[in-house]
């Protein structure tokens, strides 16, 4: 007991110069100098407390390595304890940080460095941490959530899909059990008591997806208890029926935050139930007839995002062609709403990129994270009209039982807070829509990745060439080659290619996702080459052979720009992680769907030009894409907008007919 009152009575360095800023003064190492040139950027007052809370946790570290397991995991217990009076002040966190960094030591293998520190507190402070790619975000999060669940707190630890999930809370798994923390994850397939069991953990690693659809279940069940049995249940009496699954939205630690909170907030999270339906399959068939057989330009018309409309002289020809089949083709309204569907089931979204078929059903590829939602349906009607332009079982209608946005959901915690290596370009956002202020951490070595000149071609064909032959030279220097792709068909598209020159290569995409960790695990070796959809795009860490670091690293190849920078920087952080060499080039071509969407047609004109058969890129260039991806930046927060302010027209509408909100 008496190691812990000496734990605590740390405080005092907090006023006094410790042994860890006379070290900041003489500008010892060049971690020392960065953070001197990070903090020069903070305001005066905050400067002066990260530096004691630096120099706080280093000072306790030597107490806490003096303790016993058993005497760690007592202080630790003793700190937390008093922090459900205080809260997470700095003194307090200083003392937590060095016992669970010493807690990690011993069981990971792994110290926490100080800007790990520095993102764990950030995290407690209810900001939005952005840590450049591959500085250890999952080990960071460990502090805030370990700190935060040994205070009572249910924490969700929320990531962007299954397999970061497992794999975060796996990699945790030793640190949490030594600190008396049980952990959770809860994943797609599973049923409601085993989804219940990993929520009544301390500590939850959950996707977005399954969080949210979680509540809204949960919100439906509690809407449709009687009022009496919602009484008794809040007076904790008699079991009346299953309990909620979440037990509580107390913390969220959100990593990838930008894509879980910009990138996937354009639509709100629907559940629904499955209607018999009633309207005439002929009705869909004859709908995707007639769509495959008007002409563009003279029928109809569509815009750079998708939308297409019907123009007066295709209106006049569905009506023509239409009306005399009767019933539902007589409604003006109807026969338009059937025809425009069937549109853009035809022309808008094409297979094996915006979705894929298996087992004789459409499922659809949720385009960010480059996987597969098997319960996700398009709604009104386009759903039905894409499968049965495929050919497939047409699946009932679908009526909406209960929604939110993440804007909304995401609110309605005690504290919310997150990470990500991408978060600049959006933190007015972030701050506006879900008040989480954004904290730049400084590096823990200086990034060695070197980005190469980009190419660009004006024809796709050439393109894959280039791509094929560049990750071949590179994979034969004995160096390992990442290549990303925006869908499932350019990857098999490469692959084919590969498989023509006889190059050994490996898939990752929503068709071929088995043994995802297998081939993460062995894409950093000498030689190989790695073929991925943005499965890999993102919190994907590949371990690095010593030859292949020694030989430069990772090598990674963009093949087409997406909308948002965001997502082709955090392809490229793939490599180049924790301090290792790492290259990254751009290999793309003019007829790529950021430049068909988002530049009009005589300026590419001009750009193809420029660029004629191949192009090894200038600054121009690049400069070029930046100003086209702030285009399409615009057009999704427009989006984004919109959806935030139909569903608040939604929540009063509910209000309006009596419905409490969900
Ligand atoms: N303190 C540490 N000491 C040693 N290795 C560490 C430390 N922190 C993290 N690492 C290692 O660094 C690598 C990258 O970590 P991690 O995948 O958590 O990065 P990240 O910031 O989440 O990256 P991304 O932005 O790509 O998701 C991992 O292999 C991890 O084991």
């Amino acid at each position: 007991m008496s190691d812990v009152r000496a734990l605590l009575a740390g405080k005092r360095l907090l006023l006094g110069d410790g042994p860890y800023l006379e070290r900041l003064d003489a500008r010892h190492s060049p971690w020392e100098q960065r953070l001197r040139g990070w903090l020069g950027k903070l305001p005066r007052l905050d400067r002066r407390k990260v530096r004691h809370f630096l120099a706080a946790t280093a000072a306790r570290e030597g107490a806490a390595r003096a303790l016993d397991d058993e005497g760690l995991r007592a202080a630790l217990h003793e700190s937390t304890r008093a922090m459900r009076l205080t809260g997470f002040t700095d003194p307090m966190l200083a003392t937590a940080f060095a016992l669970i960094r010493e807690a990690s030591r011993r069981t990971l293998g792994m110290r926490h460095h100080d800007v790990q520190l520095l993102a764990g507190r950030t995290l407690l402070q209810g900001r939005l941490a952005e840590m450049s790619t591959g500085e250890g975000k999952t080990l960071a999060a460990t502090l805030a959530a370990c700190t935060a669940a040994l205070t009572g707190a249910a924490v969700h630890v929320v990531t962007v899909n299954d397999y970061l999930a497992q794999r975060d809370a796996e990699h945790n798994q030793k640190l949490f059990e030594f600190l008396g923390l049980d952990v959770g994850v809860v994943l797609q397939d599973m049923q409601a008591a085993q989804r219940r069991d990993a929520y009544r953990a301390n500590i939850t690693y959950v996707s977005n997806k399954e969080l949210t659809f979680d509540y809204l279940k949960d919100c439906i069940a509690i809407g449709e208890m009687s009022l009496m049995q919602q009484r008794v249940r809040a007076l904790g009496g008699g079991r009346t029926s299953e309990p909620p699954i979440l037990r509580g939205l107390h913390i969220a630690i959100i990593d990838e935050a930008d894509s879980v909170l910009i990138d996937e907030a354009s639509t709100p999270l629907i559940i629904s139930e499955t209607l018999p339906d009633d309207l005439d399959p002929q009705i869909y068939r004859q709908s995707i007839d007639l769509a495959q057989a008007l002409q563009p330009g003279l029928h109809y018309a569509h815009g750079a995002h998708r939308d297409i409309w019907l123009t007066p002289q295709g209106k006049r020809h569905v009506r023509e062609t239409m009306r005399p089949l009767g019933g539902l083709w007589q409604s003006t309204l109807w026969r338009e709403e059937f025809v425009q569907k069937a549109l853009s089931a035809v022309h808008g979204f094409v297979r094996d990129q915006h979705y894929i078929l298996a087992d004789g059903k459409v499922q659809i590829v949720d385009e960010s994270t480059g996987r597969v939602m098997p319960d996700r349906t398009w709604e009104r009607g386009l759903h039905q009209m894409i499968e049965c332009k495929e050919g497939c079982e047409i699946s009932g209608q679908r009526r909406t039982l209960a929604q939110i946005t993440y804007q909304r959901f995401f609110g309605r915690y005690l504290l919310l807070c997150g990470m990500t290596g991408t978060a600049q370009e959006v933190a007015t956002e972030v701050k506006r829509a879900y008040d989480l202020p954004v904290t730049r951490i400084p590096t823990h070595k200086p990034s060695r990745r070197r980005r190469m000149a980009d190419q660009v071609y004006a024809h796709s064909d050439r393109r894959w060439e280039s791509v094929a032959t560049r990750a071949a030279t590179m994979a034969t220097t004995g160096r390992s080659v990442l290549v990303g792709t925006r869908s499932v068909e350019a990857s098999e598209q490469l692959s084919r290619l590969f498989e023509q020159h006889g190059v050994e290569h490996t898939v990752l995409n929503a068709r071929q996702d088995q043994g995802e960790a297998d081939t993460v695990a062995l894409a950093g070796q000498p030689g190989r080459i790695t073929v991925a959809t943005n499965m890999a795009g993102r919190g994907t860490d590949i371990k690095l052979a010593a030859e292949v670091e020694a030989l430069g690293g990772l090598h990674v190849i963009l093949t087409e720009f997406h909308e948002s920078a965001r997502v082709d920087r955090q392809l490229f952080g793939r490599c180049a992680r924790q301090g290792n060499p790492g290259t990254t080039e751009a290999i793309v071509c003019l007829d790529d769907e950021l430049f068909r969407r988002f530049v009009p047609s005589f300026e590419r004109r001009i750009v193809a030009a420029i660029v004629r058969g191949g192009h090894q890129s200038s600054r121009w260039f690049r400069r070029w894409v930046t100003h086209v991806q702030g285009r399409a930046e615009r057009h999704y927060r427009r989006q984004r907008i919109d959806t935030t302010q139909r569903d608040s027209q939604w929540v009063k509408a509910l209000g309006f007919v009596g419905k409490t909100r969900k």
